[in-house]
């Protein structure tokens, strides 16, 4: 890693993979193994018009053959857990405590990676200006409120009323996040208000969702061509099941019990894929690796349990119209 920022790293063998996902729906399963090196690709095209909310978009007109559908990304059992925890949101030692561990680390990826695509400078006060970006699943606001603080346009949305309520009276705490606009709705439900976004943000969620590929199609719709989305998750490994599951929830009592499903995990492999499908093209990735020792996270080349990955929307209409 010396002289190489971690993030900075990406998976080389992801474009043979997304070719050959693109030519055959069934890839051969050897094909992923490959993607367990990870290397930065540089060739990343650069938007048209970053902040324009979709506004200043043109994208070649495409007459839907059907209305597209969105089923529901709600999952009843696992919006309830949340609820239940509401009131912990800002509670540095509660529940959450790994959300605001992590916080400064995936930050740092999004900073980094969304300023790289959209041709920005990271080093600025407010790097995020003038770009839109939606926090899908954005609970107490952990992650909208920085992303407010470099300059964003910032949506939260959350399945559960009550996040939306704390997430609110917390950003009126400071003038620098109070600008965020916070409303409990789902992604599929601003998919048929025709809303747009710049950057579109679903970070820890996609393993709480009903169908991971229906939301990402959500999450799709909600992105202006060539816009970015960007997804951090938990993958479906043995490390992770001893980390994030054992102990996590049962030896060092971080989460309540019962916070994660194993089976509901995806591996970064399967994220590309469904991504790719819902037109949405991953560009980079990095692990997310806790330090026990320090109690700090960092962005690594290991995506064996934690992974954030940033893809590109295609610019050419909405794929998601089309009938599969
Ligand atoms: C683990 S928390 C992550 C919160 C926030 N993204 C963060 O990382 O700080 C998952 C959040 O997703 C919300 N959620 C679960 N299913 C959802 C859905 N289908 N649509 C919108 N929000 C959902 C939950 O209510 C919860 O606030
Ligand atoms: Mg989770």
């Amino acid at each position: 890693m010396a002289g190489r920022s971690p993030h900075r790293l990406y998976h080389r063998h992801l474009l043979h993979l997304l070719r050959s996902i693109t030519r055959n729906p069934n890839p051969n399963p050897n094909v992923s193994s490959s993607l367990l090196s990870l290397r930065y690709l540089s060739n990343t095209p650069p938007p048209t018009q970053p902040g324009s909310g979709g506004g200043a978009y043109f994208p070649p007109p495409t007459l839907p053959l059907h209305p597209p559908t969105f089923r529901s990304s709600l999952n009843e059992a696992e919006v309830a857990k949340f609820a239940a925890i509401a009131d912990t949101w800002w509670d540095f030692e509660g529940p959450f405590k790994p959300l605001h561990a992590m916080n400064p680390t995936r930050v740092s990826f999004i900073r980094s990676t969304v300023c790289r695509h959209f041709r920005k400078d990271p080093n600025c006060a407010r790097p995020f200006e003038g770009l839109k970006i939606i926090d899908v699943g954005c609970g107490g606001g952990i992650l909208s409120e920085p992303l407010a603080r470099m300059g964003a346009t910032v949506t939260g949305i959350d399945a559960v009323e009550k996040n939306i309520k704390i997430a609110q009276i917390h950003a009126d705490l400071d003038p620098l996040t109070s600008s965020i606009d916070y409303s409990c709705t789902t992604a599929e439900q601003l998919v048929t208000e025709n809303k747009k976004f710049d950057v579109v943000i679903a970070s820890e969620v996609i393993e709480h969702v009903a169908d991971p590929s229906e939301f990402c199609k959500s999450l799709a719709s909600l992105t202006v061509p060539s816009g970015a989305t960007v997804i951090s998750t938990i993958n479906r490994s043995v490390r992770s099941y001893a980390a994030a599951i054992v102990a996590a929830e049962y030896l060092l009592s971080w989460l309540p019990k019962g916070t994660h499903e194993w089976s509901k995990f995806l591996t970064p492999e399967e994220l590309v894929m469904i991504l790719q499908r819902a037109s949405i093209s991953v560009q980079e990735m990095a692990g997310m690796v806790y330090n026990p020792l320090t109690g700090e996270w960092s962005l690594s080349d290991d995506t064996s349990i934690n992974f954030i990955a940033l893809g590109t929307k295609e610019d050419k209409g909405e794929l998601t119209d089309v009938p599969q």
